[in-house]
């Protein structure tokens, strides 16, 4: 198994690396690229853990040798946000980066995994679908938006909330990546009961836990240990899927047929090709029902914007 980070001498990608380092299956190969000259050296220090895990890194403007047989490429190139920044702040940056890096996977390495980090999220996955339609490779199961840091964030601030091991809490996340389309069920959580005003905090407070981490660097970028754990766990997730592993499931921002939406995050079972099954999100309270109404239109601006970048 091959997995491709894309941005790796990163914030994210420098975490990521090293958990996928020392947590892919043994035999894996860990391909590490940026535009940044650091990144082979990433490589050589990460090589010196004894873990049996290959890892090589390239840096440059061709991201082609470290694509080249990759099965799983996740993507957290680009920039971050800094305080009084939204994520659609990064567009004008980031869209461009994602198009030419996913043009790179579509020639290289058409049949890979992709999970997308760099943000807007709600759009760069929408660029990437675009891209590899034109390139005719697209394959609505092998495309995911990363949305496993609002899962981490639900379940780490349910625990504390509510005193629970945070091993035994599960939430999902709906909708996208971004403010009021991050929609935590939390309803859904087994043995736990919140008061209305509970759940209007909780909620808000995961919507704005990106925000939470950057306005507390001050200026020195977004959430990236956190993230790297997340991007850790997704990948994890879809080599346990291409391996067979039976009962894989993320929630993610897919292409998977959403009455709602072209993409949206909700449950997926993951396997040999990726999706195996968009999962029903299951029972929503009258609040969530409302917040997941409201937030479409947003995201559907946002993945219009996505659509036409490419068109
Ligand atoms: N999906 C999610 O939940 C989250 C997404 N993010 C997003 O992830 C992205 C990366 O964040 P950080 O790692 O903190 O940023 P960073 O600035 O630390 O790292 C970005 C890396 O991308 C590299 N890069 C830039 N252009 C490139 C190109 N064309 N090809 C290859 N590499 C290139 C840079 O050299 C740098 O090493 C941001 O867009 C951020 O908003 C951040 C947190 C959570
Ligand atoms: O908020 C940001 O800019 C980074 C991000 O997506 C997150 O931490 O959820």
């Amino acid at each position: 198994m091959k997995v491709a980070v894309l941005g790796a001498a990163g914030g994210i990608g420098q975490a990521l690396a090293l958990l996928l380092k020392t947590q892919l299956p043994a035999g894996s190969k860990l391909s590490l690229y940026d535009i940044a000259p650091v990144t082979p050296g990433v490589a050589v220090d990460l090589s010196h853990i004894p873990t049996a895990v290959e890892v090589q890194g390239f840096a440059g403007k061709d991201p082609s040798a470290a694509l080249d047989g990759a099965d799983v490429v996740l993507i957290s190139a680009g920039v971050a946000r800094k305080p009084g920044m939204d994520r659609s702040d990064l567009f004008n940056i980031n869209a461009g980066i994602v198009k030419n890096l996913v043009e790179q996977c579509a020639a290289t390495c058409p049949k890979a995994l992709i999970g997308i980090i760099t943000n807007p999220v709600n759009t760069t996955v929408a660029i990437a679908a675009e891209v590899l339609k034109k390139a005719g490779v697209y394959d609505k199961n092998r495309l995911f938006g990363v949305t496993t840091l609002d899962v981490i964030r639900s379940e780490t601030f349910v625990a504390e909330a509510k005193g629970l091991n945070v091993a035994d809490v599960k939430v999902n996340v709906i909708g996208g990546h971004s403010g009021v389309t991050i929609l935590p069920l939390l309803s859904q959580v087994e043995g736990v009961n919140f008061t209305d005003e509970e759940v209007a905090a909780l909620t808000t407070r995961i919507q704005n836990a990106g925000t939470e981490v950057v306005e507390a660097k001050a200026g020195g970028g977004s959430a990236t240990l956190s993230m790297g754990q997340a991007a850790c766990r997704f990948g994890l997730s879809l080599v346990r899927g291409l391996q067979g592993d039976a009962n894989v499931v993320e929630c993610a921002y897919v292409d998977g047929g959403s009455e709602h939406a072209e993409f949206f995050a909700q449950p997926i079972l993951l396997g040999k090709n990726g999706v195996e099954e968009v999962l029903a999100y299951g029972d929503v309270s009258a609040f969530e029902a409302n917040a997941r109404d409201e937030m479409l239109a947003t995201l559907k601006a946002d993945i219009e914007l996505g659509i036409n970048f490419v068109k």
